[in-house]
């Protein structure tokens, strides 16, 4: 198999708050190879939110090691974290967060306004055509979201996720609001995007939308294990 894109190992977060430190991630192990999917399930309140968001670089660990390539992002400041994101990083959540004045199109070119690098409009237009097709809804590039289902609603925001060519997608819940036959489609648009070299963590309660992942982890007492076929999150 190629080099992993992400090698997580012996991570550690505990919260602190106004009660006791409560350890949530207890040392967990992951590594993510190009195009593999992996389901993350758990119990609500497991860690699974506060594991997407060490990987995708929103807060840090308190011990272990992140490995993205070669390279050791454990303790990265937020600046070059921000920058990776932006460059390394696709997210998907439960919630699409459009902008509902923009068109489908519009709402997934903004996404290559702010990266690196400049491109013309006209090219911007045309990459969110491209990721827009990739998931099946070109023909909705011009409706606006209100006119959307939620379920073509979250294929616009994968496809602003997409749009910047990630090496990582992340995906916390994202059928989260939508019924099982719309949850179905989107797991599969996500999936797809591992065809193409994408690596992909899905954090799902839905047992069925896990198995069609590569791998299922099950997130119990702060450590991911191999997630029994049988078990339900
Ligand atoms: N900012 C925070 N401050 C204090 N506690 C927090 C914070 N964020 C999360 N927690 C707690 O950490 C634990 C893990 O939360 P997390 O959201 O990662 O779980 P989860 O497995 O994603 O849950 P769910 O499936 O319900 O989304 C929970 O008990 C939660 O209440």
């Amino acid at each position: 198999m190629n080099e992993p894109l992400i090698r997580v190992t012996g991570l550690t977060k505990t919260l602190k708050g106004q009660d006791e430190p409560r350890t949530i991630l207890a040392g967990v192990d992951l590594t993510l190879h190009s195009g593999e999917s992996i389901a993350v399930l758990g119990r609500s309140g497991s860690g699974k939110s506060t594991l997407l968001s060490l990987i995708g670089l929103f807060d840090r660990p308190d011990g272990g090691q992140y490995l993205l390539g070669e390279r050791d992002i454990t303790r990265i400041a937020e600046r070059k974290a921000a920058a990776l994101r932006s460059s390394e990083f696709g997210f998907v959540f439960q919630r699409f967060f459009l902008l509902k004045h923009l068109t489908a199109a519009q709402n997934v070119a903004m996404a290559l306004v702010n990266g690196q690098g400049w491109l013309p409009r006209r090219k911007r237009r045309a990459r969110a055509m491209d990721a827009l097709d990739l998931m099946g809804i070109a023909h909705l590039a011009k409706h606006k979201p209100p006119r959307l289902s939620g379920g073509e609603q979250q294929r616009v925001a994968i496809a602003r996720a997409l749009v910047r060519e990630p090496k990582i997608l992340l995906a916390d819940e994202p059928t989260g609001a939508l019924d099982t036959d719309t949850g179905n489609i989107v797991v599969e648009a996500l999936r797809s995007a591992t065809d193409r070299g994408c690596g992909l963590i899905l954090v799902t309660h839905d047992h069925d939308h896990a198995a069609k992942m590569q791998r299922m982890l099950h997130l119990d007492h702060g450590v991911l294990a191999p997630a029994p076929t049988a078990v339900r999150a």
